[in-house]
């Protein structure tokens, strides 16, 4: 297995460029991909963080299919999607979406999923899912509506940034942190390192 480091990270998130810059990891290349996010009927929203991740490194990897300069890149995408029950909270656009997804995690225990999926330089797909349970204290309405105010849940999964004030709404967390805000960092290098993505010569060379 030849050792290469070249990354196209399918992902227009800023939280997984600094998750991974934590890792010593710089991608090569930012492509974000606009795919459906709706969830199918009745999908599990494990299943919907697999599907998602999947289809945005593929959509990349078609992408760059004629490109002859992105050849030998492997490709890292992440979906990030958080559930009550079966229920899955996508990224609310509006703040009416918003508050009916804080008033839905407050005072009880929620699962946040995050699909990671790698393609390889020769063109072998690689997936995780990353389950994180986080249990969130009674909100007041003050909270919620302070909390709304801030904007700090636009964009994100569930209504909530657990990387900014909404941190201070955690109780009890079980599993990854880095899960939460979008990229699973044990398990992302893990399955880059696995197939052959050489992170510690970026350690290396930071010395
Ligand atoms: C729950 C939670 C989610 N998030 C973010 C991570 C993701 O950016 C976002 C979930 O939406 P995603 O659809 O997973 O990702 P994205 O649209 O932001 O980026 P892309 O598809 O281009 O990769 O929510 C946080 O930043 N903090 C949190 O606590």
């Amino acid at each position: 297995m030849a050792l290469s480091k070249k990354l196209i990270l399918a992902s227009g998130s800023p939280r997984r460029v600094e998750l991974l810059a934590q890792a010593g990891i710089e991608p090569d290349k930012l492509m974000p991909m606009e795919i459906d996010e709706t969830p199918a009927k009745s999908e599990h929203p494990r299943s919907l963080a697999r599907r998602l991740s999947k289809e945005k490194a593929e959509a990349a990897r078609a992408a760059i299919v004629s490109d002859p300069a992105l050849k030998g890149h492997f490709i890292l995408s992440a979906d990030t999607v958080v559930s009550v029950g079966r229920r899955s909270i996508g990224k609310p656009e509006r703040v009416d979406e918003a508050s009916n997804a804080l008033y839905l995690l407050s005072g009880r225990s929620h699962r946040v999923f995050t699909g990671v999926c790698v393609i390889t330089p020769s063109g072998k797909l690689r997936q995780t899912i990353v389950e994180t349970r986080v249990r969130f204290k009674r909100l007041s309405t003050v909270e919620i509506d302070s909390y709304l105010a801030s904007g700090q849940w636009r964009g994100k999964a569930g209504g909530y940034a657990i990387q900014g004030f909404a941190g201070a709404f955690v109780v009890k967390l079980v599993g990854s942190y880095t899960n939460v805000v979008g990229l699973p960092l044990y398990e992302t290098v893990g399955l880059l390192t696995g197939e052959g993505y050489d992170v510690h010569l970026n350690w290396l060379e930071a010395r």
